[in-house]
């Protein structure tokens, strides 16, 4: 069978067009436009290089990003208190404070730090309680860049199998979470799941989210399943690569995100998304 090609990159762009739409008219009504900070921590290189495409993003769509860059070895008080400092900061919608942090600083106590009006990874316990319980809130970008991926190609999710690959706060987690509140029966597999494979084939989707390169292939694909790629791995080459072997699963999958262009795009888009959602509920 012919796998479909699910195009995230084109989407975001459609998406950060209306969102730049959006946020034209926040600033005319409002006098200031949507505001994001983003501090990060350290010198990692792949770190710093995802911080630049939401720069970028945020510069395209008319949302102000305000950058702090910090020594790896600030203390976890310094950081705290420069989140305290945002939390109050009038100008300043979100909040975005770049994982991995160094290991003396607590990434819990960070994220529970960050107010949860302007905690735009919806990464705080109370953002993720209200998404739990099904309640408004900003939900997490990777997940719910997922789910609109998921939904502008008309794939059902209600009654269908669903398989998550990785188990992380930030992933694999939320992303169960939001298949499960649109009434797929979801299964979350980890390192310590024995017969991940099996379960993955049996599914009619599945979601990658482990950070192996190539880790899934045809032998983890049912014929026609929708296979979603979060996985971001640098190969020694400088390519980028997912969890899937692309070339193994293609004519196996019925749809199939790429990497790049599939969900990272939709990430950023989402943070744009969400920046401008917790503007408007500040100044509403
Ligand atoms: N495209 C995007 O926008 C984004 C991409 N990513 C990418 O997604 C991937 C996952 O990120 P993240 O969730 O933060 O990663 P983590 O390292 O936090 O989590 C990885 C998960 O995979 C599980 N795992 C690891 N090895 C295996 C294995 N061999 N078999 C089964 N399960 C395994 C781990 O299990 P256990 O819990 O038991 O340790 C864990 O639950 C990375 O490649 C990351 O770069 C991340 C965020 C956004
Ligand atoms: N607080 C916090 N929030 C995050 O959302 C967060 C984080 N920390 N730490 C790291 C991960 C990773 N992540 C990505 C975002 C965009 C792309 C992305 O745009 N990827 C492009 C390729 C970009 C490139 O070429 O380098 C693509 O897949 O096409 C990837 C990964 C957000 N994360
Ligand atoms: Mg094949």
């Amino acid at each position: 069978m012919e796998t479909v090609r699910l195009d995230g990159k084109a989407l975001a762009a459609k998406k950060r067009e209306s969102i730049r739409e959006g946020v034209e008219k926040f600033t005319a009504k409002s006098g200031f436009a949507p505001g994001l900070a983003v501090i990060i921590v350290g010198d990692n290189p792949a770190s710093h290089s995802y911080v630049r495409g939401k720069e970028k993003a945020c510069e395209k769509a008319g949302i102000l990003s305000e950058k702090q860059h910090l020594s790896a070895d600030v203390s976890e008080k310094e950081l705290l208190d420069m989140i305290g400092h945002y939390n109050e900061a009038p100008h300043i919608h979100g909040i975005l404070v770049q994982l991995p942090l160094p290991d003396h600083i607590s990434e819990s106590k960070v994220i529970e730090q960050i107010s949860a009006d302007k905690d735009v990874d919806g990464f705080h316990p109370i953002s993720v309680g209200r998404m739990v319980t099904g309640q408004k809130t900003l939900l997490p970008c990777t997940p719910a860049g997922i789910m609109e991926i998921l939904k502008a190609y008309d794939i059902t999710l209600s009654g269908k199998n669903a398989v998550v690959l990785g188990r992380s706060n930030i992933v694999g987690k939320p992303m169960a979470q939001l298949l499960l509140n649109e009434h797929a029966t979801v299964t979350v597999c980890h390192s310590r799941t024995p017969n991940m494979k099996d379960l993955a084939k049996s599914a009619d989707i599945v979601i990658s989210a482990i950070g192996k390169p190539g880790l899934v292939d045809d032998t983890y694909i049912k014929e026609g399943a929708v296979v979603i790629d979060v996985g971001i791995s640098r190969l020694e080459d400088g390519t980028l690569t997912g969890d899937v072997d692309e070339a193994a699963v293609q004519g196996q999958a019925g749809h199939l995100t790429p990497v790049p262009g599939g969900v990272g795009p939709m990430t950023i888009t989402m943070l744009l998304a969400n920046t401008l959602q917790a503007a408007e509920e500040q100044t509403a």
